[in-house]
């Protein structure tokens, strides 16, 4: 037993301990975020073993209900939606939750309140459950003045106000990646310690890149921007190389590839979904609260796609977000458009 290799594992930056650095920045801070964070990972260690074992557990396949977005619940989606809603509540961190999986907001019991809001998508790329192929979790964090009269209306706040964001990949390694405002930094899952452990740190999105992320499936329905944008990306100017096209399927494992390689990840509007297909309060906003952070950009096809403020908790909104340069090209498509009256 190598005694001084263990020693040295001692001083591994944890993301408790990453969180801890974060917080002893602010004076007033009294341990509360470190607190949600740590039930909010405790939340994705648990989901990541139930997806690693969910064939041999026999939890793959449906549920036998339908969300409130008339979408067929997968069995994990049930699974991760409970164990989110009991680790966030058993923090006493928190007064208000809005899940994909859950039709109305949760209002926290008083006695168990504490100041943040967190919005999450439980289970995302529901459709590669059964298939094996990378998934996640999303989550947004939101903080409100007065615990006592919380209602469902502190929830809809522009994506500008969140305090922090993040997502946990269950893909071939786990990934977990945060920002609470000050950049963006990646933490693996070392199975033989249970912790997730600092291995990218200040994530920085390349300002352009090589790949483009959509389902071409739709492309019959886009308006001109995006076809425009999606035809040159396959058939560049002279000079330039065509763009690779990498599509998961699962938004947490599309997003987190264009955060490390660069690119663009768009759900646009079509004819079939004017608004998209993403909801704003835990899939646009907390992935386009991460993009902002590493130094990319998130529109919407008509703004900033984080000064949205939502009309309703599952509001959907159409997105595109990545590489610097990639995005200021679909805002100029967008532009044109607009001067031709489209
Ligand atoms: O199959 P489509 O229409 O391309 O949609 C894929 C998108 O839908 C989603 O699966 C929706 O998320 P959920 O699985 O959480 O419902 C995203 O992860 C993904 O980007
Ligand atoms: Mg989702
Ligand atoms: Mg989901």
């Amino acid at each position: 037993m190598d005694h001084q290799a263990d020693a040295n594992r001692t001083d591994l930056m944890t993301i408790t301990r990453f969180v801890l650095n974060e917080q002893s920045k602010y004076a007033e801070s009294r341990g509360d975020f470190t607190i949600l964070i740590n039930h909010i990972v405790l939340g994705c260690k648990f989901v990541c073993s139930s997806v690693n074992k969910a064939g041999l557990a026999k939890i793959l396949g449906l549920a036998g209900d339908t969300n409130v977005q008339g979408e067929e619940q997968k069995k994990l989606d049930v699974i991760s939606n409970e164990v989110f809603v009991k680790a966030l509540i058993s923090s006493g961190r928190t007064c208000l939750l809005v899940s994909e999986e859950v039709e109305d907001a949760i209002i926290v019991p008083p006695a168990q309140r504490g100041k943040y809001i967190v919005v999450f998508d439980p289970l995302d790329g529901s459709s590669n459950i059964d298939c094996g192929v990378s998934i996640g979790t999303i989550f947004g964090i939101y903080t409100v003045k007065d615990t006592a009269e919380v209602s469902v209306e502190d929830a809809l706040q522009p994506g500008s106000s969140l305090v922090a964001a993040g997502y946990c990949m269950y893909g071939s390694s786990c990934t977990f990646v945060l920002s609470t405002g000050n950049g963006v930094n990646g933490f693996t899952l070392d199975p033989s310690l249970g912790e997730f452990i600092l291995t990218h740190p200040n994530i920085k999105i390349p300002k352009k890149g090589k790949i483009y992320s959509v389902n071409e499936g739709n492309a019959k329905n886009w308006d001109e921007p995006t076809a425009k944008y999606v035809e040159n990306c396959k058939f560049p100017q002279e000079g330039s190389a065509p763009k690779s096209l990498r599509y998961i399927g699962s938004m947490v494992a599309d997003v987190h590839r264009t955060l490390l390689y660069g690119g663009i990840f768009m759900y646009p509007a079509d004819k079939k979904s004017p608004n998209g297909k993403l909801r704003v309060l835990y899939e646009v906003f907390p992935m386009s609260y991460l993009m902002e952070q590493a130094g990319g950009q998130a529109f919407t096809g008509k703004q900033r796609a984080l000064d949205l403020v939502p009309k309703k908790i599952h509001d959907r909104s159409p997105i595109f977000l990545g590489s610097y340069d990639e995005i200021e090209h679909i805002k100029e498509l967008y532009a044109e458009s607009k001067e031709n009256g489209a």
